[in-house]
């Protein structure tokens, strides 16, 4: 698990090191520029010629830093400064005067197809508003050059806190971020104009208060799954109830309950219209189906399951609302795992007096276009402000809120949040959400006997990265084009079973 910050919890994190820890901004640059100037060297050439671009805030001191530090090793290489001068921070002016008494080459007007590598220290974390003019004409000169790039810290442009663009962005092959990873290296399109990132240690003082409000899973925190009791039965692992399956969408109760049993659960019951019963019922054998939605049956299915998903090809007739009304209030009146999703988010929100049916026992997993329905907000909005979105619907309705796009964000009440990176384009198709519903069923199941109870979005968390995880195993085989929902069940197996690699996504 890795943290992730926002440029303001990095800026208070660095003041912290620097004032009350007392390390010496000068010394965090000089690191900064170190771990920059390693990584570039793991793939410099013969001949190279580097160009680093600086601006006159901190980021641009470190690229200065960087200049000097590879004309003292005899590379060839030259710094411009596209930021003002006048207004050159402290640090970045010492760092001037330094580069000037080592008389590392600056100039003023390069040619920008000489250069083997290009360096981008023009902003950071200091980004405060869109790039225009000047600036933008130098991103767009460096963007267009045939060089490698290299980000220092983030690339210019990319706001680090939502990854959106700020009017212009570097476009790199290789990010090096110090001390954790922005938030904007994690959303598109921040992601894509990082390329490959490095997070770098400077020696930033960790301070659990401001670090901790996001993080990111990795392979090896598949670890965290509880180890499958020998001597269990179906029973203890897990019971899981599908309230889904209109008729003419039993395939997203077949892919969601099939997705729940390949993750491990012990039993699954497929409540759906009595048009399913047949096709579920040769299409996934190992699942119970039962067509009929009296009180007395309803009531039977509650007391039986441990968890419920509702939604996947629910529809939204009046049937289904009833059915969804039925299961709602009685999973709040018993406090029993609920994951709500597709149909079931839309009869939601249509329906805003269920608000009083959510809480901390359930998991909502709305899309961009369910979670508009659900807030009101546009789409574009949502995009803007995707974490906000998903932080303010878990504080709205006391539940953990499973926002998904391509990096989907995992927030509860307490504004928690996991912003995930696993997972690929070709995961958007139809019929993945549904796998994912079932994924999230069997992790909670995983949970059931277990004495030490992680929080619910850890556990929704760990559901998105698996399924995530499948779905970059799926498409390394089948092609992100080609993948279908379906595959993305059939590399369960070989996910669950890796969870120990670590890497960096
Ligand atoms: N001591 C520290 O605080 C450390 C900072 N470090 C580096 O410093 C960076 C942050 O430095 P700063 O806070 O000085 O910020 P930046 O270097 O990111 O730049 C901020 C400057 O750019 C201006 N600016 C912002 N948006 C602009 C726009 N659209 N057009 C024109 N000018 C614009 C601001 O007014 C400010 O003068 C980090 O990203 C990192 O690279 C590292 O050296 C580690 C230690
Ligand atoms: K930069």
């Amino acid at each position: 698990m890795k943290k992730l910050v926002t440029c303001k919890e990095m800026k208070d994190l660095d003041s912290t090191t620097i004032r009350e820890i007392g390390v010496p901004s000068e010394v965090l640059m000089e690191r900064a520029a170190l771990k920059v100037v390693e990584e570039i060297e793991k793939c410099l050439q013969k001949d190279e010629r580097i160009l680093v671009v600086c601006g006159s805030g901190n980021n641009g001191g470190d690229g200065i830093a960087v200049a000097r530090l590879f004309h003292l090793k005899g590379i060839r290489v030259e710094f411009y400064m596209v930021g003002n001068k006048e207004k050159m921070t402290r640090e970045t002016a010492l760092q001037y005067k330094i580069a000037s008494g080592y008389r590392v080459p600056e100039v003023n007007n390069p040619q920008w197809s000489e250069y083997t590598t290009i360096v981008d220290a023009v902003f950071g974390v200091g980004l405060t508003r869109p790039i225009e003019g000047h600036y933008a004409d130098i991103i767009h000169e460096m963007n267009s050059a045939r060089a490698k790039k290299i980000a220092v810290d983030i690339p210019s442009g990319v706001n680090g806190d939502t990854g959106l663009e700020m009017g212009i962005a570097f476009s790199a092959d290789l990010t090096v971020t110090f001390a954790y990873r922005k938030r904007g290296l994690c959303f598109y399109p921040g992601r894509l104009y990082a390329g490959r990132i490095v997070t770098a240690d400077i020696g930033i003082y960790e301070q659990e208060a401001v670090t901790a409000s996001a993080a990111c899973l990795e392979n090896k925190d598949l670890k965290l799954f509880p180890e499958r009791d020998p001597g269990g039965n179906k029973g203890t692992f897990g019971k899981v109830l599908f309230v889904t399956g209109s008729e003419g969408m039993c395939g997203a109760a077949y892919l969601s309950a099939s997705a729940a049993l390949r993750a491990g659960v012990g039993m699954v019951k497929i409540q759906t219209v009595e048009a399913n019963r047949i096709p579920l019922q040769i299409l996934l054998p190992e699942a119970m189906v039962c067509s009929r939605f009296d009180q007395e049956s309803n009531e039977q299915l509650l007391s039986w399951c441990d968890v419920i998903v509702i939604g996947p090809g629910l529809g939204t007739s009046v049937a289904s609302r009833e059915r969804e009304q039925w299961f709602l209030t009685a999973a709040a009146r018993e406090k029993k795992p609920l994951i709500l999703d597709a149909d079931g988010l839309n009869l939601l929100a249509a329906h805003p007096q269920w608000y009083q049916y959510l809480g901390e026992h359930v998991v909502l997993t709305p899309h961009i276009g369910e979670m508009s329905r659900l807030s009101g907000r546009t789409i574009q909005e949502i995009q803007h402000k995707i974490a906000d979105t998903a932080l303010k619907c878990a504080a709205e309705t006391g539940s953990v809120c499973v926002l998904k796009d391509a990096c989907t964000v995992i927030a509860d009440e307490k504004g928690q949040m996991y912003l995930n990176l696993s997972g690929n384009s070709g995961m958007a198709t139809a019929g993945s959400g549904d796998v994912l519903s079932g994924i999230l069923a069997a992790v909670l199941c995983m949970y059931l006997k277990t004495e030490e109870q992680p929080p619910m979005v850890l556990k929704a968390a760990l559901g998105v990265y698996l399924h995530g995880l499948c779905g970059d195993l799926a498409a390394a085989e089948k092609g992100k084009r080609s993948m279908l929902a379906g595959d993305i069940i059939e590399y369960l197996p070989k996910a669950l079973a890796i969870g120990e690699e670590e890497s960096e996504l």
